[in-house]
């Protein structure tokens, strides 16, 4: 375990924005702990404060109130990855875009082609360096992005709604790379309108009008009280608490698919092994309730 104080941790952080002669409150309180290789998936509807809380974490919305701690990041990079591909681009070609963060850190420039290509290659954008920005699609785009965080010693990658103007495919893409990334040990904090992102994270965070109303697991987002009822109601086959309204239901998102079909399987005493998100994992709880039924 991590030591108090290694943890990377809002303690009480607001942000107020000047309005008029008065305030608006942005941000009311927030208290979060990051473990190091974490996923956190973050939701809330539009103007709920998601992208002030990720510039926040990635320093660059100071506090009104409270304190941020980066602990175990201990002075590496935090990056950030916007929703416009074209907002993050900075060179004519992949490579001149890839060495921008590198020529801000004094990299021996010998050294530069073979990092640049190390990155493009680890977020699968195999083109050649001079290849020009300006003919990639937008999720190539969002990976080069990604790339140009990964010649340096990034510890935390922020993805602020980065898939939301990406097509099905590229969306997915940039998942599995983050996804890869977090196997290698950075921490994602993944912002999302997309319920069924959620289900590459290990933990949830809501956001409603600045406030923190939800940080839980992902099951417990999704299902609520059916996950804690599970081990209470083994002994009451019959009790069902699928009418019980949920987080993400609470926050007004529509449930994912696979979540819809699994609550109405319990409500006809149907408990699938699993808490399903995506079509994929229902097609597995499925599979494996057949199995075990
Ligand atoms: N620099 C600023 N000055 C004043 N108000 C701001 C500023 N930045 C954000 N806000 C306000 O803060 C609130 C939260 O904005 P924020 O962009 O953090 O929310 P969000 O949840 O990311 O929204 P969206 O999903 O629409 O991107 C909004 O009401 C916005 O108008």
């Amino acid at each position: 375990m991590e030591s108090v104080d290694g943890k990377f941790l809002l303690e009480g952080a607001s942000v107020y924005f000047r309005k008029g002669s008065g305030s608006h409150e942005v941000l009311a309180d927030i208290h979060i702990s990051i473990s190091k290789g974490e996923w956190i998936g973050i939701v809330g509807r539009n103007g709920s404060g998601k992208s002030t809380l990720a510039k926040v974490l990635s320093g660059s919305c100071p506090l009104s109130a409270g304190t941020i701690k980066q602990g175990w990041v201990n002075g590496r990079r935090i990056g950030m990855i916007g929703q416009q591909p074209d907002a993050q681009i900075v060179g004519e070609t992949l490579y001149e875009d890839v060495c921008f963060l590198m020529e801000n850190e004094a990299v021996e420039p010998a050294k530069m082609p073979d990092k640049a290509e190390q990155a493009l290659s680890r977020v699968g954008l195999n083109l050649p360096l001079d290849h020009p920005v300006g003919e990639l699609s937008g999720g190539q785009k969002q990976l080069l992005a990604v790339a140009g965080w990964l010649v340096t010693d990034t510890a935390v990658l922020v993805f602020d709604e980065a898939t939301a103007m990406l097509d099905p495919a590229s969306r997915l893409n940039v998942l599995h790379i983050a996804q890869e990334l977090k196997r290698a040990g950075t921490t994602i904090i993944w912002i999302t309108q997309w319920m069924e992102e959620l289900a590459w994270a290990d933990r949830v965070v809501a956001l409603d009008r600045g406030k923190l109303v939800f940080d839980g697991t992902v099951p417990s987002f999704f299902y609520g009280e059916d996950v804690t009822a599970q081990d209470r109601d083994r002994s009451r086959e019959n009790h069902s608490h699928a009418d019980d309204v949920t987080p993400c239901q609470r926050l007004g998102y529509e449930q994912p698919y696979a979540v819809q079909v699994a609550r109405s399987l319990r409500k006809r005493n149907i408990r699938l092994p699993s808490w399903p998100v995506t079509v994929e994992q229902l097609g597995e709880a499925v599979d494996n309730y057949g199995s075990t039924a």
